[in-house]
């Protein structure tokens, strides 16, 4: 969603003109992309080379050294792990690095603590959380239309400086999202029951396919599927994000495990417990009618993936199957990352696992740029 001119983007951005990145994966460089439509200026840092180059690579900015990143920038956005943010706001703060400060973590009560904890400047942090994303990492993964029409909460604690608050404000619109303000514990909360818990239900409900058979696997519908797609997500995230927010967590979790409970007795009790069934799809129905918005994604297959850079011009995929097929390797799969506008775009190939180093090999020969 491209500005339509540069008086009109100037406006949008607001003063916001000049934005370091830290952390090039899945939501940083899903903003920095959305930022660069504006005509932001993006300066990226990541501990791993590799998501670095790439983010740089599609057009999500400069790479940039944390120790050094040049003069202050408006505003820094550090969209790490959750633990690691405390650690990188205080580094940023203490070289200067930018004026603003906020953060991507799906967690808001822990990080402000541990920020308060190591000395932090709060004037200036406007702890922050993108409510758009999606079961996979990386930036191969980043979208620039991920936050559009999302909420973005924002949490700002009593210290922090309205002007601080205004610039982050701005740069969550610019990637197309609608800023809601709330206090850290009543996101925490919040968030608890609209996606915490029920990424630990997908995850229950996707956890039982491992005791099915091929003959009930191969019946999966698009339900499951629904229901299952967020439980593809990264473990190690997961649990570091549930592991800063186990209370509210846990409580609805047991609201959750009573109504299944609750059901499974109905049912072993047969026709006498319908109602109790009953109450519970009905009351699921009128849940589901509260949510304003949703996501929608498709399923992807756990071959090996390979990601490959391609420029967004005629022919390019033909190229690249017809690599692949002089190389004897089949794809069993692919899909496009792409962001409306770009030059380029990432190809994920599906192969099967032993394929992956020789069409890796193949593709880099012929001069595709491939990022195993
Ligand atoms: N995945 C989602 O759907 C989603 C949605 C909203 C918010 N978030 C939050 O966004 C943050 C990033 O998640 P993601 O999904 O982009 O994960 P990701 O794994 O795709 O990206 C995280 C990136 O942070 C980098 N990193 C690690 N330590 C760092 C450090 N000290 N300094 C700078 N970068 C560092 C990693 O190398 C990696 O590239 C997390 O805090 C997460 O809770 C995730
Ligand atoms: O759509 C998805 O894949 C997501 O899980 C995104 C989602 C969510 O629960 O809505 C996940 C974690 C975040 O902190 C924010 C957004």
């Amino acid at each position: 969603m491209a500005a339509s001119g540069a008086g009109e983007a100037g406006d949008l951005r607001g003063g916001v003109d000049d934005v370091i990145v830290a952390g090039a994966g899945l939501i940083g460089t899903s903003i920095a992309l959305a930022l660069r439509e504006h005509g932001v200026r993006v300066r990226l840092t990541d501990p791993d080379p590799g998501s670095l180059r790439l983010a740089a690579e599609l057009g999500a900015g400069e790479p940039v050294d944390p120790a050094a990143p040049g003069a202050p920038a408006d505003v820094a956005v550090i969209a790490a792990p959750p633990a690691a943010i405390p650690g990188v706001l205080r580094d940023l703060q203490d070289r200067g690095a930018a004026h603003v400060y906020t953060d991507a973590a799906s967690v808001k009560s822990s990080v402000v603590a541990e920020a308060e904890r190591l000395g932090c400047d709060l004037a200036t942090f406007v702890p922050g959380h993108p409510m758009g994303g999606r079961e996979k990492q990386g930036p191969s993964a980043a979208r620039s239309d991920l936050f559009l029409g999302r909420s973005w909460a924002l949490c700002p604690t009593g210290k922090a400086d309205p002007l601080a608050v205004a610039a982050v404000t701005r740069l969550a619109r610019m990637c197309g999202a609608e800023p809601v303000t709330l206090e850290a514990a009543a996101h925490d909360r919040a968030v608890a029951l609209v996606s915490h818990a029920p990424h630990v239900a997908a995850s229950a409900v996707a956890a039982r396919l491992l005791g099915g058979d091929e003959t009930a696997l191969a019946l999966a519908g698009q339900g499951v599927r629904d229901v299952t797609r967020i439980a593809a997500g990264d473990p190690g995230l997961w649990l570091e994000i549930l592991r800063h927010n186990p209370a509210p967590v846990a409580g609805v979790l047991e609201e959750i495990s009573a109504d299944l409970a609750e059901a499974a007795t109905a049912l072993r009790g047969g026709t006498p417990g319908e109602p109790a069934v009953h109450g519970l799809l009905s009351r699921g129905r009128r849940g589901r009618d509260r949510i304003p918005g949703k996501h929608g994604a498709a399923r992807v297959p756990e071959y090996a993936v390979l990601p490959v850079v391609i420029p967004d011009e005629p022919n390019a995929l033909g190229r690249l199957f017809a690599a692949a097929g002089e190389a004897g390797i089949n794809i069993e799969d692919v899909r496009i990352d792409h962001s409306p506008g770009l030059p380029v775009g990432v190809a994920q190939l599906s192969v099967l696992p032993g394929a992956l180093g020789p069409l890796a090999r193949a593709l880099a020969e012929r001069g595709f740029s491939v990022h195993a």
